[in-house]
């Protein structure tokens, strides 16, 4: 179960010499606007995935009197991490004191999700972030999954530039290319379709609490026509592919729609309703996860639960509403961190939840409250 214990934070934008004891459950930062609320949830999701959920660049992160950030998470019995990102593109990502080429292990021990205003984007933004959301899933479920969809994407890449090269040999070379492609396209689209179709029925509990009265469907969109082997499709639109330089069919392509009686979401629901809808996505996310991963946690250690960072949840949704999503979150038992102008905004949380803490935060600095 993932719980960070102790959070140190120096130098990411505003923040200052963070050095904060969390709660395993509720932990409520209040303070005004720009005082570094979002900018600790933000923190958090760069030590677990190494980017931010605001900005693809580094620049920004780094408080701009500095050259560089720390941000330290102890997890107890799951470890320690610890990460130094510079402007000057170094990286420093240990575990345990080990130093990690990669995030692999790290988002593996430490699994996010974020509740805040981008969150919006996994409705009304492009595929590529519905299949993020999807893939998030499937990594922590099938922990062979994220090197097939590595293999693929740099198989498509490479299919891509050879398309783009029309040599003489250019046939027999794709021939070989599309083989492998074509296996673990197959691979990848039959992991996303099972785990879409199990979480489907566990979205369908939390949207009858969430939205009363909706059904909700998930129609999943494979990238091609699935009648068809993704061997034969490749093969088939070669020649398309050739005129276009891409690879126009594939996982690379796949989505899903989320149809609310029959209509697509956003056409439909209000926006504190598409706000519940999201937030019963990611609620039901975290659960199917911990229960489908239970038995295949990376890092071997204990029930596998993911922390949940939820900014601003006051804004667009009502009381009722409010109190739907922390009693959600505060029945799955996982470790929670909400921001709010004022604590009075949730304070259904402090009741709900017998472990929780709360921090003021202002001009950077973070104190819990005594
Ligand atoms: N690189 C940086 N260096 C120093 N300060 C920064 C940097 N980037 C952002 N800031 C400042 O950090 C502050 C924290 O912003 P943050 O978004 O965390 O505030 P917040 O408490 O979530 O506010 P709100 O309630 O308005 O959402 C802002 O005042 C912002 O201008």
């Amino acid at each position: 179960m993932a719980v960070i214990q102790r959070l140190m934070v120096d130098r990411f934008r505003n923040l200052e010499a963070v050095d904060i004891p969390l709660s395993s459950g509720f932990n409520i930062f209040s303070g005004k606007n720009g005082s570094g609320k979002t900018s600790l949830l933000e923190s958090i999701h760069v030590l677990s995935v190494g980017r931010s959920f605001r900005t693809h660049k580094i620049d920004p992160l780094v408080n701009r009197d500095q050259s560089d950030f720390l941000i330290f998470g102890n997890l107890g019995d799951q470890g320690r991490i610890g990460l130094v990102k510079a402007r000057s593109g170094r990286n420093e990502l240990k575990y345990d004191g080990e130093q990690q080429r990669n995030w692999q292990l790290v988002a593996a021990t430490l699994p996010l999700q974020v509740l805040n205003t981008e969150s919006f984007q996994l409705l009304e933004g492009g595929g590529k972030i519905r299949r993020r959301f999807l893939d998030w899933a499937v990594f922590h479920v099938e922990h062979s999954y994220l090197e097939d969809w590595r293999a693929y994407r740099r198989g498509i890449s490479h299919r891509n530039s050879l398309l783009k090269s029309a040599g003489a040999t250019l046939n027999a070379q794709l021939d070989a290319w599309d083989v492998e492609l074509a296996n673990l396209g197959q691979s990848i689209h039959l992991s996303r379709k099972d785990v879409l179709q199990a979480f489907g029925g566990m979205l369908k509990d939390v949207v009858n609490e969430f939205l009363p009265g909706r059904e909700i469907v998930l129609e999943y969109k494979a990238g091609w026509d699935t009648e068809l082997e993704f061997a034969r499709v490749l093969k088939e639109n070669r020649s398309r592919d050739v005129r276009y330089g891409i690879t126009l069919n594939g996982p690379h392509r796949a989505d899903f729609v989320i149809k609310v009686n029959g209509v697509v979401a956003t056409e439909i629901l209000s926006r504190g309703q598409l706000k519940m809808l999201i937030c019963g996505l990611k609620i039901a996310m975290g659960r199917f996860v911990e229960l489908s991963s239970a038995s295949v946690n990376v890092a071997g250690t204990g029930q596998y639960k993911c922390i949940y960072l939820v900014d601003d949840l006051a804004s667009e949704l009502d009381q009722a509403n409010r109190e739907k999503v922390i009693s959600r979150l505060a029945a799955s038992g996982a470790q929670c961190l909400f921001t709010a102008v004022e604590a009075k905004d949730l304070e259904t949380a402090s009741e709900l939840s017998d472990r929780s803490s709360k921090f003021h935060v202002e001009h950077g600095k973070i104190q819990p409250y005594q």
